[in-house]
Parts: C-alpha cells; sequence; structure tokens
C-alpha cells in the first residue's frame, strides 16, 4: 500500500515548509507543544488546508484524485468531535462507510471491536462518556479501512486501558500495511507504540527519526522548556517531566 508523503507545506503562521514521508507498513507519531502544528500537518496531510506544498499519496499527487477516491483511501480523526444528532453508535460507525457508497457489516463489526465499543452499538452517542464517544469516532474511520489513518490525539481522553488498547489496534493496524499517523502528548506511548516520530515546534520540523534519534532529553527539555527524563530502556519506556 501506499506511504503519504509531504513537500513543503507553508501554512502562513502554522506550517513553514514541513516536508515528510510516513510510510506504509509503519506507525509515525507527531509530538510537540501546544501550538506546534501537529494538528495544522495533519489537515494538510488530509488535503483539508490548503497549502503551498504538494501532498502525495504513493505516486499520486492528493490534489489531483478525484473526491471520492481520496476520501476511500485517506482518513482523518479530528481532535474533536461531536455529532450534531443523537445517532446510535452503530449508525455513527456505519458512516465511516459512505465513501464506499455500502453497509459492510464485517467492516463496522470489526471497526466497533477494535475500540470495545460493541457493547455501546444500540445505545444513543451523546449518552456516552467522552472517552467512550472517542472510541466511536475512532470505529467511525476505521470502519472505511482507509490506507492512510490520520489521528488527532487519539488516546487523550482514554483510561489507562483503552490508551493501551487503541494504541496496540493503531499499530497492528499499521503493520497490515497501512499507513498510520497520530498526534500524541504522551510521550511514553509515543516511544512504546510509534516505529518513527516527528517532533514539532513553532510550525517547523524539528527532527524526525526513529524513536531512539528524536526522544532525546536534552533537545526535548529544550523544546518543551521543562526538564524532561528519557528512560527508553525501562519496561515500558518512560518520558516524562521532572
Ligand atoms: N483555525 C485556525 N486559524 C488560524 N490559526 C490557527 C488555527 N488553528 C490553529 N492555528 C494556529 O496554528 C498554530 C498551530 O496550531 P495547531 O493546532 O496545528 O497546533 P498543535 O500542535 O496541534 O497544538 P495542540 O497540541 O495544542 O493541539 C498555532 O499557532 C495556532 O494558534
Amino acid at each position: 500500500m501506499a506511504g503519504l508523503s509531504i513537500l513543503q507545506a507553508l501554512v502562513p503562521g502554522r506550517l513553514h515548509n514541513v516536508s515528510l514521508q510516513a510510510h506504509a507498513g509503519q506507525m509515525l507519531g507527531l509530538i510537540g507543544p501546544n501550538g506546534s502544528g501537529k494538528s495544522s500537518l495533519l489537515h494538510t496531510m488530509a488535503g483539508l488546508l490548503p497549502s503551498t506544498g504538494q501532498v502525495w499519496l504513493g505516486k499520486q499527487r492528493l490534489e489531483h484524485m478525484p473526491l471520492d477516491d481520496r476520501a476511500r483511501r485517506l482518513g482523518l480523526l479530528p481532535q474533536r468531535n461531536q455529532s450534531a444528532w443523537a445517532l446510535r453508535v452503530h449508525d455513527v460507525v456505519s458512516l465511516g462507510r459512505l465513501p464506499w457508497h455500502d453497509d459492510n457489516p464485517e467492516a463496522i463489526d470489526w471497526a466497533m471491536r477494535q475500540v470495545g465499543v460493541q457493547a455501546f452499538a444500540e445505545k444513543s452517542v451523546d449518552q456516552l462518556s467522552g472517552g467512550e464517544q472517542a472510541r466511536v469516532w475512532l470505529a467511525r474511520v476505521l470502519a472505511g479501512c482507509p490506507d492512510v489513518l490520520l489521528a488527532d490525539e487519539p488516546m487523550a481522553s482514554l483510561d489507562l486501558l483503552y490508551q493501551h488498547q487503541i494504541a496496540q489496534a493503531l499499530q497492528a493496524y499499521a503493520r497490515q500495511g497501512h499507513t498510520v499517523v497520530v498526534a500524541l502528548h504522551d510521550l511514553s506511548l509515543a516511544a512504546r507504540y510509534c516505529d518513527q516520530l516527528a517532533l514539532m515546534q513553532e510550525g517547523r520540523l524539528e527532527v524526525i527519526g526513529s524513536v531512539h534519534e528524536v526522544l532525546n532529553a536534552q533537545v526535548l527539555s529544550r523544546i518543551y522548556g521543562v526538564d524532561v527524563m528519557v528512560d527508553l530502556a525501562a519496561q515500558p519506556p518512560v518520558v516524562l517531566a521532572r
């Protein structure tokens, strides 16, 4: 399957000439302080935030792809989600099949199982807790089985069990040959589950590489403005502000 490349993305005040490649089969984590440009980069990758740069899905330029093809091949989970209607959870997840014009029950059941929301299938989504709803929104994107999955802080509101279950599900999705890009603030989770990390600061890509290349205590302390301790040899790895 195709990876995703972004070349010289420039969005005034938000992104400054960002170029990077997300590879099929891998999970790329976007990290960096608040306002560093992670969401802007994800929206640019999804073709939703216009930039002067280029986005390539494999050998195809995203801007030149028909919209329905883009919708099938690229899925975005935004940072904030809400439903204007009190839809059933099953119906919300089914919306993920819209680009395919079908109601594929296997894909919908699979997506709900990945994030553990089968028990809520008949409930109204507005009657769920914040973390439960977050899992439903992710299931909706997974149900579309996109080649490239872009997720903005998918674990932010989840409890300890689901942080790990969702991180594992996203990693497994990448291992099946998909391209997964997640923005996240929990650097210990990033160290444990991501194959590559891209560290952003003030709209620029500061460094991209393996977990060991990017999670450097000195660099992180400078960028986050707080003393950071990094222990990548620990099981699981730990990255925390002191
Ligand atoms: N809709 C918008 N219009 C104009 N500027 C915006 C908009 N959204 C974000 N910005 C600005 O773009 C910059 C990057 O914001 P972005 O949301 O991409 O950062 P982020 O790294 O995702 O932050 P966080 O970790 O807080 O979610 C910030 O300076 C922000 O103020």
